[in-house]
């Protein structure tokens, strides 16, 4: 069905900001994202968003790109004290568990090349992320068609520039692609909105296990209305903004997660020392199924931990994190002077990840370090109150708030694939996986990881 597209919030902080200060020391991020975080936690509107409201008049926000305030805390507080509260995600292993069993179905089937794997990946991981969001009765083809649509704007909107920048050849490339990010959008809302509509209708009180799906937490929610501030009035969540909530929502879930896998795996295949530490773990904790499906066990095993520790701060899956800065705040940067308005700052969490003064060896897969005794023991995914040593999920006010899930979900599949099956190159000889990044705002492989599997026995 149709729906229209408003806007309660403020777009002032978007086209002025085209400054952009980039930030690789992680002193300086802890300064402003964490001691300063008030001042450090609007994010620039990205060019797709502006190009929606240049389409359409308005677009709604979702949470991702909600300006730091009253309605950003709403939706914050909602999907933190609800569906990725960490109390809420032992409800989540079942699902995991019907998604692994049939992706190692799925891949069994393939033996012994698997051509692509993060087209198996993939699917896998967004029907949990689907029934998280809508609950379980959702049509199979439905959810198909989301995972399709959702993965395709990803593609498009990591797509590497081909044109040199300010050319008229790349101005025309990037309409193309905002064109096209904007009909896939569109057709988003045509399959979520329906599900949205019957979920309003009627429901049960929860879907299996105890779970409550995200779009029954946002139907109920109310919202500062108008922005203005919490005594304002409330009002429901408008399905503009519904659309965006939920592209986030299962975008953000599945394609870092699928990086973050592949990623992992690429190394293990490269590795197959430490592919046998950490299978030897698997095989400890009582094997894959085991394993993968308690997170009992799961927190019961340090390599699976630094493996996959290892992984994020080697190829965290946002490269960098962006704020909005006001130009009064720029001091804190040490950039003061240098901008006369309000700029873009841009933490470049790939650098502060391979910071040779914070790490040994820092271009080097070494999972080790994360383990008791290394030089990285007591560093977990988010940044500590006193430094930083690395920030895959973000820092401050604004940092990931699927980093419980995403760590459950990321060790959950990694565990099953490890223990089931046996990685190595697809060509069987020496020569090892491509570890080239393909350098867009997602850091993910850039040639897809193909791999040759045998079962474990
Ligand atoms: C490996 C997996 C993931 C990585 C590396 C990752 C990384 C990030 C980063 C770097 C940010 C920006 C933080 C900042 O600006 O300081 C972010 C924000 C966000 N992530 Fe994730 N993320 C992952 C998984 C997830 C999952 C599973 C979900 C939800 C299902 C999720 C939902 C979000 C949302 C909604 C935001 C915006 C938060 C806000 O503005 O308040 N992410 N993520």
């Amino acid at each position: 069905r149709s729906y229209t597209y408003t806007t309660s919030t403020s777009r002032a902080r978007a086209p002025a900001a085209v400054v952009i200060q980039k930030i690789a020391d992680p002193a300086v991020a802890h300064r402003a994202l964490v001691e300063n975080a008030d001042d450090f936690s609007d994010r620039p509107v990205a060019p797709f968003l502006v190009f929606l409201e240049k389409k359409h008049g308005q677009y709604g926000d979702g949470l991702a790109s909600a300006p730091y305030g009253p309605l950003w805390r709403a939706f914050r507080c909602n999907i933190t004290s609800e569906t990725l509260h960490p109390s809420r995600l032992e409800h989540v292993t079942p699902l995991q568990r019907e998604a692994i069993h049939g992706l190692v179905a799925a891949l069994g089937k393939e033996l012994p090349v698997i051509a692509i794997v993060r087209d198996h990946l993939y699917p896998s991981i967004f029907s949990v992320l689907a029934r998280l969001c809508f609950g379980d009765d959702v049509d199979e083809g439905h959810v198909r068609a989301m995972g399709c649509l959702i993965r395709e704007f990803q593609q498009v909107a990591v797509g590497e520039a081909r044109a040199s920048p300010g050319t008229m050849l790349a101005k025309l490339a990037e309409w193309r692609r905002l064109r096209r990010l904007s009909a896939i959008h569109g057709r988003l809302g045509e399959l979520y909105l329906p599900l949205v509509d019957s979920r309003r209708e009627s429901r049960p009180t929860c879907d299996g296990g105890g779970r409550r799906p995200y779009v029954d937490s946002l139907i109920d929610l109310r919202v500062p209305d108008g922005g203005k501030g919490d005594g304002a009035g409330r009002r429901a969540v408008r399905d503009d903004e519904f659309v965006n909530l939920l592209s986030e929502f299962l975008g953000a879930g599945t394609g870092t997660v699928m990086a973050s896998l592949e990623w992992t795996l690429a190394h293990l295949v490269n590795d197959q020392e430490i592919q046998k530490k950490l299978r030897d773990e698997v095989d400890g904790a009582g094997g894959a199924v085991a394993a993968s499906s308690s997170r009992r066990l799961i927190r019961g095993m340090p390599y699976l931990n630094a493996v996959v520790l290892e992984t994020l701060r080697l190829h965290p899956q946002v490269p960098f994190v962006q704020r909005h800065v006001n130009a009064d705040a720029a001091e804190v940067l040490g950039v003061g002077g240098k901008t006369t308005g309000d700029f873009i700052a841009q933490f470049t969490v790939g650098d502060m990840g391979r910071d040779g003064k914070t790490w040994t060896d820092p271009d080097e897969f070494r999972p080790e370090r994360f383990l008791p005794g290394g030089e990285a023991e007591d560093v977990g995914p988010l940044p500590g109150t006193k430094e930083i040593r690395m920030m895959p999920f973000g820092a401050g006010h604004r940092f990931c708030p699927g980093v419980g899930l995403a760590m459950m979900n990321i060790k959950c599949f990694l565990a099953a694939l490890v223990g089931e099956f046996e990685w190595a190159p697809p060509t069987g000889g020496c020569a090892g996986v491509d570890l080239t990044e393909l350098n867009t705002f997602i850091k993910a492989v850039k040639k897809p990881l193909s791999a040759r599997l045998t079962r474990h026995t």
